[in-house]
């Protein structure tokens, strides 16, 4: 019966295996002190030492013996130094040789249960003054002899766990407990491999919360934190146990899809994801709904080598990007190309404003009644040396994606306030200086505090500063632009909403926000004559501003049919190619001499 819990125990510390997952090993359990067990034939109290002397010399290996009673009860230990050390000594082999070894042993052993953690056994030996590192210590089971473990072994275990909570922390991301980047490198290769192996598919998804840094900005980055944990979570579940997970840093996901039967099979899979990711997530007091864009490239069909099927799929992911979001997409060589040409504008854009390559221009805006310039809309141009114009509808994302609109709105808004100035100074009377804020810029932490050293710096009257914000900016998170907006009405300025009709207004926030305009987009006057759905608009916008108190400007007139129009239904104001386009400071003077109504009477104009 002894020998078979022996075997047993023998066999068991033989058969422990380390799980190869370090996820798994980290998560797992303790360590139990049968992990150490090796089972050493103990010797009875009643044998003399001689027999003991014995063993140790056939068995180098041995460090020490235990000594059980005759009920197979650990009683004591011995330690191979004291054997050989007293059987060393002259004629001690033949004085001590016949004693009975209950005489030599230490009689105060280290006795452990085999269930027992680890951790509580080096405890033991720890409170026992280290006593038994070396030799050992008895490990029973059920109150019988189980087998002997030395110190060193129980050592070595626990620089084991050291090492592997160390290849945990340095391979798994803290937040999430996902694989890192590091890991997630290895696990792609791996996965590549098998994928070779088995002439099979993988499919590599970059996935990215949209616009996470404004929610971490906006709402605390604990909230951000918890976010990551839940979008980890609900990433984790929605796939098989074999596919990876990983998270390479802010809010940047991956995942590896292994063993695809075809290039197809991987869409009912994403999709899904996308779909689970949609569904609301309860966070602290608040219940958030974020989405994800995704963005795919396949092993082997869209690179061979790991570093560049991880490029191509950050590249489809970044084209979902740019259509809007919240989607997936398979990467497809055209991308690689928009791709490259968006960086290279990216690098350009971060030298021009250095370079002198910014410029504003001006497009009057048209009080309809009067037939007079009450403003202008200020827009930038960029002209590039060698690429020529750019667009402001191709630059402003880049500026705004990579946060260069705050600095470059900074820019604008300075010309724009040294401009007016400069007019004024002309003999001109003051004209309204409309400025677009894009969404970035009116987030960003020094937004108001920017404007106010603006004003003070430039001592402009802050009645001729408009700001222009779309409505999707606004309604956003509308509660805090409310805060913002009101601010800034305090300071003087005017407050317009540009683009109207194009995102969503919920009416009850447009009550609240304190703004001045209404700027009907250029979609709705487009051909307003012939599209009855576009002048209902129109017509409903402008009642809407007269209820509420609010001027009305239509954007893109291009025609005197589309001016009747909108002043037929007591539009204030216009702007368009119809009156002129957006004009440097230079040919906009030349635009109001040429038409001198436009001021009503102004030396400066005549002279
Ligand atoms: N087809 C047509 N177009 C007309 C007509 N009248 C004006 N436009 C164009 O419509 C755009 C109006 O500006 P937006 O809606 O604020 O749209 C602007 C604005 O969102 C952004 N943008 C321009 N300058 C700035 C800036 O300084 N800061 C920021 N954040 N965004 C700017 O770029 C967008 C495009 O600017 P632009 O290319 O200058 O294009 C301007 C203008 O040139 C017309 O009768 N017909």
């Amino acid at each position: 019966m002894y020998k078979e819990s022996f075997n047993t125990s023998l066999s068991l510390a033989q058969s422990h295996y380390y799980p190869s997952n370090p996820a798994d090993q980290n998560g797992g359990s303790a360590g139990k002190v049968r992990m150490l067990c090796r089972y050493v034939e103990p010797v009875l109290l009643s044998e003399n030492c001689l027999s003991v002397l014995n063993r140790f010399i056939a068995n180098e290996q041995l460090q020490s013996i235990s000594v059980i009673d005759i009920n197979r009860r650990a009683v004591g230990i011995i330690d191979r130094g004291k054997i050989s050390d007293i059987f060393l000594k002259p004629f001690s082999r033949d004085l001590l040789g016949k004693k009975p070894i209950g005489e030599l042993m230490d009689a105060d052993p280290i006795v452990v249960d085999i269930k027992a953690g680890i951790d509580d056994v080096a405890q033991i030996i720890i409170d026992s003054g280290m006593r038994h590192m070396v030799s050992g210590f008895i490990i029973h089971e059920n109150g019988f002899y189980a087998g002997m473990a030395t110190g060193l072994s129980l050592l070595e275990e626990i620089t084991h766990r050291k090492q592997r909570e160390l290849f945990a922390l340095a391979h798994h991301d803290q937040l999430t407990g996902l694989p890192n980047r590091l890991l997630f490198k290895d696990r792609l290769l791996q996965a590549c491999q098998n994928a070779d192996r088995n002439n099979s598919t993988l499919a590599l998804v970059f996935v990215d919360i949209d616009r996470f840094k404004f929610i971490n900005d906006s709402m605390g980055h604990s909230t951000g934190d918890r976010l990551l944990q839940f979008f980890a979570e609900r990433l984790a579940k929605n796939v098989r146990q074999s596919d990876t997970v990983a998270r390479l840093g802010g809010d940047e996901f991956v995942l590896i899809l292994q063993n695809l039967t075809s290039d197809k099979a991987v869409f009912p899979i994403v999709s899904k994801i996308v779909e689970q990711l949609r569904l609301p997530i309860p966070i602290y007091e608040h219940t958030l709904q974020v989405t994800a864009s995704m963005g795919i490239a396949l092993y082997p069909q869209h690179g061979k080598i790991v570093d560049d099927l991880i490029h191509k799929a950050d590249i489809a992911m970044y084209e979902v990007k740019q259509r809007g979001r919240n989607s997936c997409l398979m990467f497809a060589a055209g991308m690689e190309q928009k791709s490259k040409e968006r960086v290279s504008l990216e690098t350009h854009l971060r030298k021009a404003l250095e370079r002198g390559e910014l410029s504003l221009c001006y497009q009057p805006q048209i009080d309809l009644k009067q037939g007079r310039v009450r403003g202008v809309e200020a827009l930038l141009r960029w002209r590039h040396p060698e690429l020529g114009n750019i667009s402001p509808a191709t630059f402003i994302p880049i500026a705004e994606e990579t946060g260069l609109i705050v600095p470059i709105g900074e820019w604008v808004l300075r010309e724009a306030i040294s401009q007016h100035i400069d007019w004024l100074a002309q003999g001109l009377p003051p004209l309204r200086m409309a400025v677009n804020i894009s969404a970035v810029q009116f987030q960003h932490d020094g937004f108001l505090v920017m404007i106010k050293q603006l004003i003070a710096e430039y001592g402009i009257n802050s009645g001729y500063l408009e700001l222009e914000l779309t409505e999707s900016v606004v309604m956003k998170h509308a509660e805090k632009a409310i805060k913002t907006l009101t601010e800034l009405r305090a300071l003087g300025l005017k407050l317009a909403i540009d683009d109207f009709g194009t995102g969503y207004s919920s009416l009850n926030y447009l009550r609240k926000f304190p703004i001045d305009r209404i700027k009907i987009d250029q979609s709705f006057v487009r051909g307003i004559k012939n599209t009855p759905a576009n002048e209902a608009i129109v017509k409903a916008i402008i009642a809407l501003g007269e209820s509420l108190g609010l001027e009305t400007l239509a954007e893109g007139v291009e025609n005197a049919e589309e001016l009747d129009c909108v002043a037929g239904h007591n539009c204030i104001e216009a702007q368009g190619y119809h009156f002129a386009k957006a004009l440097s400071s230079d040919d906009l003077m030349a635009w109001l001499k040429s038409n001198p109504g436009m001021f009503g009477r102004c030396e400066a104009l005549s002279a």
